[in-house]
């Protein structure tokens, strides 16, 4: 779905913004962890972050050849238009120094009034980061994103940076300007956030944890405006589609138009003034831009949990002690004809798989089938995405790799981290 946004203001009409030819800084760890033109798996991981770095961050023999490419200018401009809140970003967008996004910008739990900071977008990258005591953390969306409240949840004293897209979070962290990103993965209403997925791959960064967030959505719209009076819903397209069955049930069978962010909806409505039109977003969202709640806990389903991935340079040391998850990606040249061996490497060792999903191999979508007597067919080409429960650090999660890397042309270690265990319950009102 589509942002179809009304008239927009001014600087929404600009020219969308190229990203800039940033390469991220080349730091040894990943030297080492990528040029390994051999395997050699380890009966068991050393204690060391250099011995867990070089075994675990890549195990394919040919990772080299087989890794997709960092995107040329071109196509990455193509696929990474950039948009603050859903409009179109202007190149002449002025930038926002660190030190006044450090002291603007607080914990997600900060309610006070202070204007919130502006998200970060592309053209912020190129400022030295600023280093404070403080964990920085990256997430996509305006303050009173889900992303934010994540961001929170996962470190709880951290200062929350909001980037326009999720891209600029990934390069955030590249470029130091943010500790960690925490971006959203999975909801289990709408499915999995395949951008994210993609970005995974795409970048050099670990997987080091990973946040439930219940995710209690809101009908908001500025004050004194009703139900009867509107023709449209703007949302995070994820928030739209959790929220899709109630909506009908409330009798707005009204427009629906996607957004990049919730908060940023609401943002949207209240900067202009829109009293037909309502946003998808949190109470706190309605708290910052100055909007009214005409339905509280409006998701499809009570359970309605997003799950968020931490993302940071390095990866940690998987251990032993408690309950840890592995998040592998691998391919085939054989296609999808592999997948139950793969599979079955992880089964024979009862390690439960939590996660699979499947994404186009854009280096080679297609696989050309000859026949002489059939003809010529093709088939499409996937990445497989994994998540098991066991840490690297056990030797069953070894070898099961050691065997998955039989079978697959590529393979490699997201991160393994610990399994997010705190107990959440049903949505409650206010988050
Ligand atoms: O738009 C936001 O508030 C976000 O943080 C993004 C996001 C998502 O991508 O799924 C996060 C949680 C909810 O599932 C809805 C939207």
């Amino acid at each position: 779905m589509q942002a179809l946004l009304p008239p927009s203001p001014n600087y929404l009409t600009k020219p969308a913004l190229r990203l800039p030819r940033v390469a991220p800084p080349r730091l040894a760890v990943f030297k080492c962890a990528y040029r390994s033109d051999s395997v050699h798996f380890p009966n068991s991981v050393g204690s060391s972050r250099a011995d867990w770095q070089s075994s675990c961050a890549i195990l394919a023999s040919n990772v080299v050849s087989q890794q997709p490419q960092p995107p040329s200018d071109k196509s990455r401009t193509a696929d990474h238009v950039g948009s603050v809140n859903g409009h179109k970003t202007s190149v002449d967008l002025e930038i926002v120094p660190m030190e006044k996004l450090s002291s603007s910008s607080s914990s997600p739990d900060d309610k006070s009034s202070s204007p919130p900071p502006r998200a970060l977008t592309i053209t912020d990258l190129s400022p030295a980061p600023m280093h404070g005591a403080q964990l920085r953390v990256a997430y996509q969306g305006v303050p009173g994103a889900y992303s934010e409240a994540a961001a929170g949840k996962a470190y709880p004293k951290c200062e929350a940076i909001p980037c326009d897209q999720f891209e600029v979070a990934f390069q955030a962290v590249e470029l130091w300007i943010a500790d960690r990103a925490v971006l959203p993965v999975e909801n289990s209403l709408g499915g999995s956030i395949h951008r994210n997925y993609d970005l995974l791959l795409r970048h050099r960064l670990h997987i080091v944890g990973e946040v439930q967030l219940p995710v209690h959505h809101c009908l908001l719209a500025l004050p004194g405006v009703r139900k009867e009076y509107l023709n449209r819903v703007i949302s995070h397209p994820q928030a739209l589609a959790q929220c899709e069955l109630t909506l009908t049930k409330l009798g707005l069978n009204v427009v629906r138009e996607a957004v990049d962010d919730t908060a940023g909806a609401a943002e949207f409505v209240a900067a202009n003034n829109l009293r037909d039109t309502a946003a998808i977003a949190s109470a706190r969202a309605a708290e910052l831009y100055g909007m009214e709640i005409l339905e509280n806990g409006i998701q499809d389903d009570s359970s309605n949990v997003t799950r968020f991935v931490m993302l940071a340079r390095e990866p940690i040391i998987p251990r032993t002690d408690r309950p840890f998850k592995t998040s592998i990606v691998f391919a085939h040249d054989k296609g999808t004809s592999v997948l139950f061996k793969v599979l079955s490497a992880f089964a024979f060792r009862n390690i439960s798989l939590t996660k699979i999903e499947s994404r186009p191999h854009r280096n080679r979508p297609i696989r050309l089938v000859s026949d002489s007597n059939e003809g010529t067919a093709s088939h499409f080409e996937y990445l497989f995405y994994v998540d098991f429960e066991a840490s690297m650090a056990e030797v069953r999660a070894q070898n099961a790799l050691a065997e998955v890397q039989e079978f697959t042309s590529f393979l490699r270690v997201l991160g393994s981290y610990p399994i997010d265990m705190t107990p959440w319950s049903p949505s409650r009102g206010g988050d």
